[in-house]
């Protein structure tokens, strides 16, 4: 349990794996000047000395926050991933240590929806082997393998935010938008949800990947998936490295019964831009390869960076958890001239009426307060006369299943 009542000019913001400059600007303008900044990645080791008197973490997709490295974070107040996936962090980690993680859900979807469809007319206009052909000084002027889009049928595999927009998209370019997603989803358009994953493998000619990484899209196109797919489609994974075969890939692409691919994400990445890329891939000059960059645009990463910053001043000035993926979700007023008591405990029966208890029997006067819970969690925030605050913040801390407690000045 850590009871945290800091001045901005003490708090430390560690941000890596170079998040846009529009970052640090915000965390300037509002005040905070104390930011490690780094570009890259950093090894565990030098994760973990470097996290240890953090209060803010800034990460994209390649740092692995762990169990053990959050251990290591006895000051973490909030987490951001600069990008959409959170699967590098452990979120349920994070929250028993109260530490809400917070992302960009949608400000870079539309680089990867842009990305994607290029990468459909590359695919079947049978660009990649051309170009290679043409590099290599070859000339082999051929309508052969090569198709408009123009009706043909996209499989998309996860119709949430990227794939709707890749599905708006391909609908604007004359195709037919099919879409297996667990959830009942709007189907924007024409296009049309499939009840199965099958029956889209069975009539795409282009199957687009757009799930995020968990237990059930591990290795979700498999030999058996690549299979069902129609001889000579295409396979487009702009979404996480696990959710491909790697090896089946390659085994489909060697037998041509895929005429091709277009992978941006792999199960195992290189670590920095000095690392070689490892792949079975690499043989295939029918395979578009592209290093993880389908969010990589200079508007959305300068977006980005806005938006994470946006959370942690407004979660730091504030309280406000708006938008965490792993945290009880509150959106609070300002407080002019109130103390805010911010307190995270473990949602047991009878906590609210035991804070509520400790806050009478001080005789603490409160102007407002405010509770979201989850499952395991819950955040309540209690806004109080100034002159009593710091009574009301030792008895809470001190009472039985809080996690942390924190006053905002
Ligand atoms: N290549 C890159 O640079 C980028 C990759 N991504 C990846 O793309 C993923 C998707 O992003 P968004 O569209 O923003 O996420 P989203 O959460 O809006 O949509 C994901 C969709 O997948 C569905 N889904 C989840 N599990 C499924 C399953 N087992 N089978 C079928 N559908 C399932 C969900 O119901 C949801 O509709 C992210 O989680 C991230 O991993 C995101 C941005 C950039
Ligand atoms: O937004 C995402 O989930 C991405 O995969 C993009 O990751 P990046 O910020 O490019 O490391």
């Amino acid at each position: 349990m850590s009871k945290l009542s800091l001045d901005k000019a003490k708090i430390k913001f560690l941000l890596l794996e170079g998040v846009h400059q529009s970052a640090v600007d915000a965390l300037n303008a509002d005040g905070y000047s104390q930011i490690e900044f780094h570009k890259k990645a950093l090894p565990e080791a030098e994760l973990k000395a470097a996290i240890a008197d953090a209060h803010f973490v800034g990460i994209r997709s390649r740092t692995q926050l762990t169990e053990s490295v959050l251990a290591e974070a006895q000051k973490l107040i909030a987490v951001g991933c600069f990008c959409i996936g959170t699967n590098q962090v452990d979120l349920v980690a994070a929250a028993k240590r109260g530490v809400p993680v917070f992302n960009a859900p949608f400000s870079n979807t539309r680089s990867v929806a842009e990305l994607v469809m290029a990468e459909i007319i590359m695919l079947m206009r049978g660009i990649p082997e051309k170009n290679a052909i043409v590099h290599g000084g070859g000339w082999v002027k051929s309508a052969e393998n090569s198709f408009e889009v123009r009706g043909k049928t996209l499989g998309i595999v996860g119709y949430g935010h990227i794939g709707t927009q890749v599905g708006v998209l391909a609908e604007a370019f004359g195709m037919q938008v099919v879409f297996f997603d667990i959830e009942t989803k709007l189907p924007l358009g024409n296009a049309r949800q499939l009840a199965k994953l099958e029956e889209v493998l069975a009539v795409a000619d282009v199957v687009t990947l757009h799930v995020p990484e968990t237990p059930q899209t591990q290795d979700m196109i498999g030999a058996a998936q690549l299979a069902k797919m129609r001889p000579n489609s295409h396979l487009i994974n702009a979404s996480r490295g696990t959710v491909v075969d790697i090896d089946a890939l390659a085994a489909a692409l060697a037998s041509k019964h895929l005429a091709g691919a277009a992978i941006d994400v792999f199960p195992i990445e290189p670590k920095g831009n000095d690392e070689e890329f490892i792949s079975p891939l690499r043989q295939f000059d029918n395979v578009i390869l592209t290093p993880h960059i389908g969010g990589s645009t200079l508007e959305a990463q300068a977006n980005i960076g806005a938006e994470v910053a946006a959370k942690f001043i407004r979660y730091s000035n504030n309280g406000s958890t708006l938008s965490a993926v792993n945290f009880p979700e509150v959106s609070l007023p300002p407080h002019p001239g109130k103390h805010r008591i911010l307190h995270t405990h473990r949602n047991t029966p009878g906590m609210l009426a035991r804070i509520n208890e400790v806050i009478s029997g001080a005789g603490v006067n409160i102007s407002a307060q405010y509770l979201q819970t989850t499952e395991h969690l819950g955040y309540v925030v209690i806004d109080t006369d100034q002159s009593s605050s710091h009574i009301a913040l030792e008895q809470l801390t001190a009472i039985e299943g809080t996690i942390r407690c924190r006053i905002l000045y």
